[in-house]
């Protein structure tokens, strides 16, 4: 089963959500069923950069997250564009076998079997800001493809007082999921530095928003690898 890969890189850190801080490889592929407005990774989803994507089997994956990772087991994270446009279960019993573990980031708009064989699944709805619109049924049947095998959790991005008035919403839908609120990053340009100071502006005006209205149910976080590197690409 070949996968069309946009790059692997790492180890580095997981910048955001329920894995912040954890050493990671990731796996990017190329194409995505969305286009939101601020997305920060359009290498692996504009049409314009699909002859850089590689069409590589589980097995050629595997020996580059190896050589990376010093053939020491780590979480491997399988990122986009959307990673559940491919089929990845051949990669994750082959990971799994020799130790590796799993996670993935999806917008939850297509199921896959596989989501099963997950360790962690992080669904990342879109919110207004980003002109995309969510399918729930779609977003459902997601966490029921999941199943009780991975965590399941929910990471959103808040770029506007919209934004944050929707992730509540959402949260109401999905009481029982964690969820991972962090600020959305305009500044995407992966040759320009970011703002700091813009960026700690941003996460300090959504941790207010969060203590103004007393919600207490998510955990707000910065991208980690934003504030270290920008956007950069491979870290
Ligand atoms: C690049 S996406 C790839 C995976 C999948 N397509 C998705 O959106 O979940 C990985 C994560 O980055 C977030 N993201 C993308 N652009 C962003 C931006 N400009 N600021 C903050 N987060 C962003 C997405 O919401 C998602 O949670
Ligand atoms: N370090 C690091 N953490 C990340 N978390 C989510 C990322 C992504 O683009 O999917 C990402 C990424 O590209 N780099
Ligand atoms: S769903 Fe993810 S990869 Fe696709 S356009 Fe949106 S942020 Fe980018
Ligand atoms: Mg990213």
């Amino acid at each position: 089963m070949t996968l069309r890969v946009a790059e692997i890189f790492g180890p580095t850190i997981q910048g955001e959500g329920v894995l912040i801080g954890a050493p990671t490889v990731f796996v990017r592929t190329g194409g995505c069923d969305y286009r939101c407005s601020w997305c920060d990774s359009l290498h692996a989803v504009d049409s314009a950069h699909r002859h850089d994507w590689l069409p590589m089997d589980p097995e050629a994956v595997m020996t580059e997250v190896r050589a990376l990772s010093g053939d020491r087991p780590l979480t491997v994270s399988l990122s986009g564009g959307n990673p559940a446009i491919h089929d990845f279960a051949p990669l994750i019993a082959l990971g799994k076998s020799e130790g590796y573990t799993f996670a993935c980031e999806t917008q939850g708009s297509i199921a896959k079997p596989w989501f099963a064989a997950l360790d962690t699944l992080v669904l990342s709805p879109k919110p207004p800001s980003s002109g995309e619109e969510v399918d729930w049924s779609a977003f459902e049947r997601c966490l029921e493809a999941a199943g009780n095998g991975p965590e399941s959790v929910i990471k959103i991005v808040i770029f506007d007082d919209a934004d944050f008035a929707w992730a509540q919403a959402a949260h109401a839908r999905f009481p029982d999921l964690p969820l991972y609120l962090q600020p959305g990053n305009l500044m995407v340009d992966p040759d320009k530095p970011v703002d700091l100071t813009e960026t700690t502006a941003r996460l300090e005006w959504l941790i207010d928003k969060v203590v103004a209205a007393g919600w207490f149910a998510p955990r707000v976080l910065p991208q980690l690898h934003v504030m270290v590197w920008g956007n950069k690409r491979g870290v």
